[in-house]
């Protein structure tokens, strides 16, 4: 998988080539490129914004720079195989079935908007070439799209084929199918006792059946607790 990185902070990326995707980029599964969007800018203050039309405050990134950095990084090939990812407060919320579909994708393309955002055709000419995600990671607004695309590269890149190294423990985990759409149940290890604290005793009891009634039911009431939106979806054991 390659995965590509178009921002005016390209810096941002630098922390992939230590963490957990820093391990699949040594062993080959993922392939990482950063570019500076004021690499396509030819004035000398390295222009890529503007005051938007229509009037408004702030400023809007212009399109120009954006079409000639696809054209080098991407090509000027239509190709749907290619995924581009705008973040966006106006984005498709971001969920664990989309990070699943990425990961078997080749190639992916992050375009992180700054100030209040790109222009739009950017948007549309990206939709007439490749497959756009406009992805939102949460309802708030953060300065740019590059925590959001590291927040995404993370989702996807710990799901590829060969990644992880006990895939058994992505099973288990909250959203997963395994926990039928429910949150993940609360965990305990040693020692049985800290600060006053004590481990669950049926997680200690050896009686398997009782420990997963327990673990199913803490998933139950803690979804149903703080994600009653779950609840009633019919990805989620409960109803
Ligand atoms: O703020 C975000 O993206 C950065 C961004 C992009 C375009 C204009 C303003 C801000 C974001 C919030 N949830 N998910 C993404």
């Amino acid at each position: 998988m390659r995965l590509d990185y178009l921002s005016i902070f390209p810096a941002y990326f630098d922390v992939l080539d230590i963490s957990l995707v820093g391990k699949a980029a040594i062993n080959g599964l993922v392939e990482i490129h950063a570019h500076d969007l004021r690499d396509w800018t030819h004035d000398r203050h390295r222009t890529v914004d503007d005051t938007p039309c229509g009037g408004g405050a702030g400023m809007v990134m212009k399109p120009d720079p954006w079409g000639e950095a696809f054209d080098e990084i991407i090509g000027t090939e239509s190709d749907p195989s290619v995924h581009v990812i705008f973040p966006a407060p106006s984005g498709t919320p971001f969920t664990q079935s989309a990070a699943a579909e990425l990961s078997s994708a080749q190639r992916i393309v992050f375009c992180c908007g700054r100030y209040e955002g790109i222009d739009h055709r950017v948007i549309d000419y990206a939709r007439s070439m490749w497959t756009v995600h406009e992805v939102s990671l949460g309802d708030y607004v953060l300065n740019g799209g590059e925590v959001a695309a590291l927040a995404i590269t993370e989702a996807v890149v710990r799901l590829v084929p060969g990644f992880m190294g006990n895939p058994e423990s992505l099973a288990e985990e909250s959203f997963s199918a395994g926990q039928d759409g429910l949150l993940e149940y609360p965990l305990f290890t040693r020692p049985v006792s800290w600060r006053g604290l004590d481990v669950p005793e049926v997680l200690m009891s050896g009686h398997h059946g009782r420990i997963a009634s327990w673990r199913r039911d803490e998933s139950v009431r803690l979804t149903r607790e703080r994600r009653p939106d779950l609840t009633d979806s019919d990805s989620s054991g409960i109803h």
